[in-house]
Parts: structure tokens; C-alpha cells; sequence
């Protein structure tokens, strides 16, 4: 669950990157995020992460109040959310087993217990026979899918993606989200910040729409696609 009461960021030197922003995306809730370049997507997503702190207003992510947790708690609450990023950071000297187990190896879990969870997140995302190579042997669909893998071993209750299908063309960019789709089915909550109108016009999920900081429109946007079917 995630939920922003009044929420405004100011950078130090004085941008005002996020004006008064209330919204709240509940368990097993996915929704879309938009806006121009510059209009606080990044930001709100940061915030989330907790890897910048709102200059006023609240946020509760999981039933945990962000301004209540102190420095050391921190890992602990980041534990709760999956962040999925454009371009992946995936370790190009690993293969895609040691690039799934790594948040795993960091908690300390044992090596047969890491060996089920690695195998179970690639089976999530369709590429367990991937498990040996490197990823520079993969394409940039399998790639992101690698990483995706990496931010749910952990079954993280929220997943947070910036741009997830940013170098993609609109087919492999429908897989990701499909894959999004199914682990919304199971009950996490997603959060996707995207430019993509068109892939969000596809979809009939509820978009959270910034425009300077303010949060102008909250709500579903009709797809195209009127035929279809997504819930
Ligand atoms: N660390 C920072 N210090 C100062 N200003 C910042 C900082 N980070 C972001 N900003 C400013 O805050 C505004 C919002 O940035 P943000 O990255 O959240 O936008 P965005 O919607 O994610 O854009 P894009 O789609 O281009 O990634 C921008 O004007 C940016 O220059």
C-alpha cells in the first residue's frame, strides 16, 4: 500500500518538485503514472524509495509512516518494495542466477534457499533456461525480465518501475506488463511511471497523471481497445 498525504518537494537550492500530492494505490492495486519530462515522476518515485525525504506532508508505505522509521530501518522498509529501473543495473560480469540471487545473498539467506527463490522468480518471468548466461548474451526484453526477477525474489507487497519499457518496441513492452498483470493478480501493488501514452491508452488501468509537480488527474483512461478485456 502506498499513500501520499499532502506530500511537496522542494530540492535544496529551492525547485519545487512535487506541489501538495495525495493519492493512495492499495494492496493488489496497479496504476500508471505519467507526465511530461520534468514533472516529478522520478521524484515521487524517490520518495517512495526513500531515497529522498519530503520537505512536508506524509507518506505510508505498507502501513509504515516513512517520517516514523529511523536511518537504520530503512533496509528493512525497502525490502517492501521491488524498484524496477529502464535500464536495468544488472551486473554484466554475473550470470543471471548470481544477478537474481543478489538481494537474497545480501539478507543472508542459505544457498539452497536461494537456489528455490532464484528458480521460482525466473520461472515468474519465462526464462529459467537463461539461468547460466550472462546478460549480455540476452536480449533487452530478457534483460529487463532478469530484472524484474531480481526486484520480486524477495515478494516484495509493492513494485515501483521507472520507464520498465522505455528501449522496448510495443510488443515486448505488452510482455512486461503482462507480467506486471500477474503479480497484481496475486495481490502486490504496482506502480509503473511511464512516457508511453500509447502503452498506457492500451490498458484500462487507473492513471495518475503530474503536470509541475501537481497531480492534475487521478483516474481510469479508457483503451482503445474497446473489445478487450483487463479486469
Ligand atoms: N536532485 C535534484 N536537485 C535539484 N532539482 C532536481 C533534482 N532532481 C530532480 N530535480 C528537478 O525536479 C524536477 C522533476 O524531476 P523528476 O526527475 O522527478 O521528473 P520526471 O517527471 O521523472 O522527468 P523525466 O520523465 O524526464 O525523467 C525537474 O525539474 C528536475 O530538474
Amino acid at each position: 500500500m502506498i499513500e501520499f498525504n499532502n506530500v511537496s518537494k522542494t530540492y535544496p537550492g529551492g525547485f519545487l518538485a512535487l506541489k501538495q500530492v495525495s493519492f493512495k494505490v492499495g494492496s493488489g492495486e496497479m496504476a500508471f503514472l505519467t507526465g511530461h519530462s520534468g514533472a516529478g515522476k522520478s521524484t515521487l518515485l524517490k520518495l517512495i524509495s526513500m531515497m529522498e525525504k519530503p520537505s512536508s506532508g506524509s507518506i505510508n508505505i505498507n502501513g509504515t509512516e516513512l517520517a516514523n522509521i529511523k536511518y537504520q530501518d530503512i533496509p528493512y522498509v525497502r525490502r517492501g518494495i521491488g524498484m524496477i529501473f529502464q535500464n536495468h543495473n544488472l551486473l554484466m560480469d554475473r550470470t543471471v542466477f548470481d544477478n537474481v540471487a543478489l538481494p537474497l545473498v545480501i539478507e543472508g539467506f542459505s544457498a539452497k534457499e536461494i537456489k528455490k527463490r532464484v528458480e521460482t522468480a525466473l520461472e515468474k518471468v519465462h526464462l529459467l533456461d537463461k539461468v547460466r548466461c550472462f546478460p549480455y548474451m540476452l536480449s533487452g526484453g530478457e534483460q529487463q525480465r532478469v530484472g524484474i526477477a531480481r526486484a520480486i525474489v524477495n515478494k516484495p507487497p509493492i513494485i515501483l518501475a521507472d520507464e520498465p519499457t522505455g528501449n522496448l518496441d510495443p510488443k515486448l513492452s505488452l510482455e512486461i506488463i503482462q507480467l506486471f498483470e500477474d503479480f497484481n493478480a496475486v495481490g502486490v501493488s504496482v506502480l509503473i511511471a511511464t512516457h508511453d501514452l500509447g502503452l498506457i491508452a492500451r490498458m484500462k488501468y487507473r492513471t495518475l497523471t503530474l503536470k509541475q509537480g501537481n497531480m492534475i488527474n487521478d483516474g481510469v483512461v479508457e483503451g482503445l481497445n474497446l473489445g478487450g478485456d483487463h479486469g
